[in-house]
């Protein structure tokens, strides 16, 4: 990832929105977005879409999860290798919707890392923000749960979680970087993060609710 450019992940969750012929629109749109702003846009799109998804455009596709398992007999997870053989460049690990414990999220980065997958190590607050970025992912991205889904804007609401975050990932590993997340919806949002310190957003529902995709996409991105 060229860190110079900024980082627009689409969390695609389980929306319906975000499932079947949409979830190419979104990517589609992505990609074109993408290509005309320099910015990296990638998305998280249900397990099932993550091989169309890789194999059909040229924008980052991540997993929402994984299971820190190993080939075998398990049924039911999800196998860090196969997110990989399917083409996904990373994974969210402990987002707010899927929490773990602290145990699984330090084997679930580790096993991104055997694998060369980029690890987006979810945090509520920064005190957690701290404790992910002492296991090492490649990002640590902010959500106050509060404020997911909410279409309120950590970046207006409460921008001081932003900063301590930024912050207390820095005291304790300057290489990790830093993503944010919850009620992003703007230009004007995106800004203020990466502002602060972060180099750039997770988000969700304002782009995979939205009739025209391509076009918030395209504001989310203005003003870098
Ligand atoms: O949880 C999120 C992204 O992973 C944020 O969701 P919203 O952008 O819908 O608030």
């Amino acid at each position: 990832m060229n860190m110079d450019s900024p980082f627009i992940l689409v969390n695609l969750k389980t929306y319906q929105e975000g499932m079947g012929h949409n979830a190419h629109r979104i990517a589609a749109a992505a990609e074109i977005v993408a290509k005309e702003s320099g910015a990296v846009i990638g998305i998280a799109p249900a397990f099932t879409e993550l091989h169309p998804m890789s194999h059909h455009y040229a924008i980052p596709v991540y997993a929402q999860h994984i299971d820190a398992i190993t080939p075998g007999a398990h049924t039911g997870h999800i196998l860090p290798e196969a997110v990989r053989s399917a083409g996904a460049r990373g994974t969210l690990i402990n987002h707010s919707e899927r929490r773990l414990t602290l145990a699984d999220i330090d084997a679930c980065v580790q096993a991104a890392r055997r694998l060369h997958l980029e690890s987006v190590v979810c945090t509520n607050n920064d005190a957690t923000s701290a404790a992910a970025a002492a296991l090492r992912p490649d990002y640590v991205a902010i959500e106050p749960p509060e404020l997911i889904g909410s279409g309120v804007s950590v970046s207006k609401a409460d921008p001081g979680i932003i900063e301590r975050s930024v912050n207390a990932v820095r005291a304790v590993n300057p290489d990790v970087n830093v993503l944010t997340g919850a009620g992003i919806q703007s230009g004007e949002c995106v800004k203020i993060a990466v502002d602060l310190g972060t180099c750039g957003v997770l988000l969700a529902s304002s782009v995979v609710k939205a009739d025209d995709p391509e076009a918030v996409l395209r504001d989310l991105v203005s003003l870098l």
